[in-house]
């Protein structure tokens, strides 16, 4: 008998979270007759904010803190962990959270935007912690190995989506900064000798303040510190405004507020203030006074106002529209209910944007509702450049053609924090003009820079291990695929210039004898790339961390028409494995399609595939051929649904999400009674085929009859697991067949 396995499935939010409810039961039943039991953590928003404040709360209404358990777990070897996309909140996120669970009997504090007391400063410290992307940097122990399977790949080709054609005439461009901004800043050094290191920033008034204390470094580690200079942004931003004003083009700002969740909701507040700049002089004493923070977006002053005397409120409201009528357009998010894109810094994410705006033929949408050519402000320099050269290349050679067009797969250094995504405890709004150094232990300073009040200042860490690992890696898929690997490096850039110096030392350690190994800067690895993608060939990029996050949507956003499609493993640096489904988000619209109309268009392709890659982890580790078995009829059963076009539709009254799984089931328990290494599998696995083919019309009927009219879940973050249930799997038919596995 063999030792009983474990996965850990996630538990997250919205959409992905919805579709469990479907498709765990099924896992479950097709995975424990052969002695691999799948657990579920909750690591939804609703679950962490619960976590964090066990002294608000009655005693059943504690929950476990399950991410710090799964962050404990990633570091050890027999870690086996699916990880869905979950929600990283925004502020506005988070506080409709809160407010939902304090309906619910919770009396959890709420977000104290300025905090007086010593526990309201405890509650934001602890708030802070759960906002924007706390979920994947804590789990991911290892770097990350992002790409679309060959079926998947093929699928596309065969079944192109939409793709909106280019014209060299396209008014649409990225702006960026040209001095002032992390990029031109930034310093770097390398560690010599473990040690600490602290952030001293001594003000021109003599004043000194200690920004971080023993800061624990690595041998070999590289650290860089670099500022986003404010008044440079500033001036940069007002001549964006103008800029797009002038040549007639939409104005969009695309920024990552929520993995960079200090620095980039600075920058935000920056831009609406820019923007709406006469507003803002005009009305300084009561927008004080209302609390107004517009580093959680416009909504946020939207919100507020709505606190003031009705005519106050229509002057001011006036005020704004006469701003939206002479500056230039606003890319929307929403243009039938006036959602900008600066209302919220969670509604625009760069690495989702930026490639749905390329796949749009450059285009967002305008107040008018119209797709329109869109200037693309993205002010920092390090990485702009890469959408700067897709967009160019698709205005000199028209759309990319998704069913000849070649892969680009992803190799990314994540590891333990890599890079801009750790440096959220390292971030800093500068309150005084002075210098900002970073000292050692010795007293020694490593690197200086001079400021001004309202700078950004910044320091990542990047572990020497990781980086070795992540060159491992590389080297690996390079072998695996014969394809040619580009490390997305800048000799230029002081950061990318360190870690050129240890990627040269380390690569000699492997064999790469015969493979085509580049460094190029990040702008000239998108124009070698993307002339072997029109050619229909593959190119491995090997990035750092913000690119490999950038360059898994664009690539597979172009490729597939989503990132969700992706295969996406982790393997841990002690030994486990971690599978992160697809590669985007958590699909907020899919939901409200869901409460709506009753149908669930999220595709789980994601979560197939990484179920199958766990399986197959499980079976070699643990020695269960029948894991393996298993992993290679839910592969067979994916093919199978994808050749068939079984994918959830869009529209409602058509296959969705639940009809989706229910196709995968049968062709799973198919591929189980087809395959001849293991008879107990085949003969328990036969007659289920069977029945579900048998009844295939009356569980399709059934699954149909759930869609068309409004539903009620009892909630959106912490929905009522019953009801959802109860949504997701309304067959009763086929409900009654999978219980029957035993
Ligand atoms: N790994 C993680 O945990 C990640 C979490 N996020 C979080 O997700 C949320 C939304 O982010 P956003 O940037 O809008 O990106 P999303 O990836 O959620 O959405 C972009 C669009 O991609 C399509 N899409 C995404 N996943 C699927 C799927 N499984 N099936 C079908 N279509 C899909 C949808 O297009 P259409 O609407 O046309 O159907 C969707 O609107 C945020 O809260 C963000 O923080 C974001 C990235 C990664
Ligand atoms: O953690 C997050 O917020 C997003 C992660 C993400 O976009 C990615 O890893 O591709
Ligand atoms: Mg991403």
């Amino acid at each position: 008998m063999t030792k009983t396995a474990k996965i850990i499935y996630t538990k997250t939010d919205e959409a992905p979270a919805l579709a469990t409810h479907s498709l765990l039961p099924i896992v479950k039943a097709f995975t424990a007759p052969s002695n691999i039991s799948v657990e579920t953590r909750d690591i939804s928003l609703a679950a962490r904010i619960l976590a964090n404040f066990p002294e608000y709360l009655s005693e059943d209404q504690r929950v476990n803190d399950a991410l710090s358990e799964l962050g404990e777990l990633a570091k050890q070897p027999e870690a086996n962990i699916i990880k869905l996309p979950n929600i990283s909140a925004s502020i506005p996120q988070l506080s409709e959270a809160i407010a939902e669970l304090q309906a619910k009997g919770f009396a959890i504090p709420d977000y104290p935007e300025e905090p007086e007391t010593d526990e309201e400063k405890k509650a934001k410290a602890t708030y802070d912690k759960i906002k924007g992307s706390a979920v994947n940097p804590v789990l991911r122990e290892g770097n990350s190995d992002r790409r679309a399977p060959k079926a998947v790949k093929n699928y596309a080709k065969k079944n192109p989506h939409s793709m909106g054609a280019w014209s060299p005439d396209s008014k649409s461009h990225v702006s960026t900064m040209d001095h002032g901004d992390f990029m031109h800043n930034e310093k770097s050094v390398t560690i010599a000798k473990a040690g600490t290191v602290s952030i001293i920033l001594n003000a021109t008034d003599g004043t000194k303040t200690v920004l971080k204390e023993n800061l624990a470094v690595l041998d070999g580690e590289i650290i860089d510190a670099t500022i986003l200079s404010k008044k440079a942004l500033l001036a940069f931003l007002e001549a964006q405004v103008k800029d797009a004003k002038d040549k007639g083009v939409l104005f969009s700002l695309h920024m990552k507020a929520t993995m960079m969740k200090v620095s980039d909701p600075i920058i935000f507040g920056h831009a609406v203030r820019v923007f709406f700049k006469d507003l803002f002089e005009k009305y300084s004493t009561e927008f004080d006074q209302l609390g107004i923070d517009v580093n959680n977006g416009f909504g946020d002053l939207l919100a507020k106002i709505e606190e003031l005397p009705e005519d106050k409120r229509n002057t001011i409201n006036a005020d704004i529209q006469k701003i939206l009528d002479t500056n230039p357009a606003l890319a929307m998010v929403d243009s039938d209910k006036g959602i900008t894109n600066l209302h919220v810094p969670s509604d625009v994410i760069i690495d989702a944007s930026m490639p749905a705006m390329i796949r749009n033929s450059g285009q967002m949408w305008g107040p008018d509702g119209k797709s329109t050519d869109t200037k693309a402000v993205i002010p920092d320099s390090s990485y702009a450049s890469i959408y700067e050269a897709t967009i160019n290349f698709c205005k000199k050679h028209g759309a990319f053609d998704p069913t000849t067009m070649g892969t680009v797969p992803n190799v990314g250094l994540m590891a333990q924090k890599a890079e801009e995504y750790g440096s959220h405890d390292k971030t800093f709004e500068i309150p005084a003009n002075g210098t900002v150094r970073v000292i050692d232990n010795n007293g020694v300073t490593l690197m200086e820079h001079t400021v001004e009040e309202g700078d950004i200042w910044r320091m990542c860490q990047a572990k020497d291990l990781p980086i070795q690992d992540w060159v491992k890696l590389a080297v690996s898929r390079a072998r695996a695929t014969g394809s040619p690997a580009v490390f997305w490096l800048d000799e230029n850039r002081a950061h990318d210039a360190e870690l050129i110096k240890k990627v040269k030392t380390y690569l000699p350690t492997h064999n790469i004898e015969g493979l085509d190994i580049k460094i190029l800067a990040p702008g000239e690895a998108t124009e070698y790339t993307l002339e072997r993608v029109k050619d229909g060939k593959e190119t491995i990029s090997v990035s750092g961390n913000v690119l490999r996050d950038y360059l898994t949507d664009l690539f597979p956003i172009l490729e597939l028409g989503t990132s969700a499609k992706m295969l996406s493993i982790v393997p841990l640096m002690n030994g486990g494995g971690l599978f992160e489904t697809g590669a985007g988000g958590s699909a907020p619209k899919h939901v409200q399609q869901f409460l709506e109309e009753g149908h669930l268009r999220w595709d789980s392709l994601g979560e197939f595939l990484a179920i199958a890659v766990s399986l197959e982890y499980l079976g070699e580790k643990y020695d269960n051929p029948k894991a393996i078995i298993l992993s290679e009829a839910l592969d067979t059963a994916t093919e199978k649904l994808l050749e068939n076009k079984q994918g959830p539709s869009r529209k409602v009254n058509e296959l969705d999400n639940r009809g989706s799984h229910f196709y995968l089931t049968m062709y799973w328990a198919e591929a189980l009674a087809n395959q001849d290494k293991d008879d107990a599998l085949k003969s328990r696995f036969a007659p289920i085929a069977e029945k579900l083919e048998k009844n295939k019309a009356t569980i399709l009927e059934e699954l149909l009859a759930a869609q068309g009219h409004k539903i009620d879940i009892g909630g959106y973050y912490e929905p009522t697991e019953s009801l959802v249930s109860q949504q997701m799997r309304p067959s009763k038919t086929f409900n009654s067949i999978l219980s029957e596995i035993k």
